[in-house]
């Protein structure tokens, strides 16, 4: 009979598994010559979860997908899958028996071979389960009708949809992408990387998305782990990134921004557009306040005079239009600003073209700004 004992231990051991992450790497290091391209980054995946390895070119993305891949070795550092040591700089299971599935931008299908035999390359089993998987995952990326053509009469799309067929066949738990929809057309991008999130869903894959594209990353993660210089700054939901960033160059890596500057006092500093708290920050530090351009409000000139302050808006600054132009959904208005001469630049939704020379009064949304020591 089950005691009381066994529930409890039964319960605990189910919490354990759903808590104990699906890929884990332990602070992982790489260095080639004298540069650490990969400098003590731990990360974690969850079943069913996007990750994405967000950062620019060359800061090391591709090199920690490797190792995780088990192609390259890392330095130090430990990768685990489902709590188990898959590689240290002692042990290491090879690549092919780590049940990672790969998908690259070079998603190359052989040639040679129909889509069928593509899909079906990493699939063990008897003739009939092979097709029988091959047709289940074909379905799924709406391309049933396609199991029998040869890849040079598909689209770049089909091919990538049948890439994404084979690397999942073999039910990899894990699935590492590196950029594999930059080759694709901007129109098919869309379409093809919804289609590939839904289909990783439904097979309850843990996937590491590597991108150097902001929007891709907000459009298909759960979690963003922001990189910069071969270490992870930030990681969170792409809400809080965004929202929350640690710095200034987290906050530009998703739009353009303004700095405003200044110096604290007293925990304050004062600027044109109001004051702002700087706890922590030192008498005479110098401060830089951050704003996206979409988050800044104009207002006419009235003889001299803008908006009166407000506890949302703060105090309007006047600012002389340099120059406007229309972007499409929005207008671009760059300002030389009287106080100091420094420019800004706003977005206003639909068309809004203010001759050069024109004075209006600029507030910012303070809920939308962001604080920081100044930096180097
Ligand atoms: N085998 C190697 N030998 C020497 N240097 C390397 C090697 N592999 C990568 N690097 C260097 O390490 C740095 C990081 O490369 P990595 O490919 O990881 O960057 P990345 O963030 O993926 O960039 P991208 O988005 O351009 O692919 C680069 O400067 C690259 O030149």
């Amino acid at each position: 009979m089950e005691t009381l004992g066994d529930r409890m231990r039964l319960q605990v051991q189910s919490q354990t598994n759903t808590l104990t992450p699906r890929l884990e790497i332990r602070n992982l290091r790489r260095r080639f010559g004298n540069r650490q391209v990969v400098d003590d980054v731990s990360l974690s995946l969850q079943s069913g979860k996007v990750t994405c390895l967000l950062g620019p070119s060359g800061c090391g993305k591709s090199t920690t997908l490797r190792m995780i891949a088990g192609v390259d070795m890392q330095d130090s550092g430990e990768i685990y899958v489902d709590g188990n040591l898959i590689c240290d700089t002692v042990f290491r299971v090879p690549p092919e028996r780590r049940q990672i599935g790969l998908m690259f931008q070079d998603f190359a299908l052989f040639p040679h071979l129909s889509v069928c035999d593509n899909v079906a390359f990493g699939l063990k089993g008897s003739k009939d389960a092979k097709r029988a998987r091959v047709q289940e995952l074909l379905a799924k990326v709406n391309l049933g009708w396609a199991i029998d053509k040869f890849p040079h009469v598909l689209s770049g799309g089909e091919q990538q949809r049948i890439a994404l067929a084979r690397a999942l066949a073999p039910r990899p738990r894990i699935m590492l992408m590196d950029e594999p929809f930059s080759g694709l057309d901007n129109r098919l991008r869309d379409g093809i990387r919804d289609e590939t999130l839904a289909v990783l869903k439904e097979e309850d894959t843990a996937v590491l998305l590597v991108t150097h594209e902001p929007e891709e990353a907000m459009r298909m993660a759960d979690d963003i782990a922001l990189m910069r210089n071969g270490r992870i700054v930030q990681q969170g939901a792409p809400y809080n990134i965004y929202n929350a960033p640690v710095d200034k160059q987290a906050v530009a890596f998703f739009s353009d921004i303004n700095v405003i500057r200044s110096t604290s006092h007293g925990a304050l500093t004062e600027t044109p557009f109001g004051q702002f708290l700087t706890p922590g920050l030192d008498d005479g530090a110098p401060v830089e306040i951050v704003i996206r351009p979409q988050h800044l409000k104009l207002d006419f000139d009235r003889a001299g005079k803008g908006p009166l302050p407000t506890a949302s808006d703060g105090v309007a600054a006047r600012g002389i239009v340099t120059r406007a132009r229309f972007m499409g959904n929005e207008s671009l208005v760059e300002f030389q600003m009287d106080h100091d001469a420094s420019h800004l630049k706003v977005t206003v939704p639909n068309v809004f073209l203010p001759k050069e020379g024109t004075a209006l009064w600029l507030t910012i949304r303070r809920d939308r700004c962001f604080v920081f020591p100044a930096q180097a």
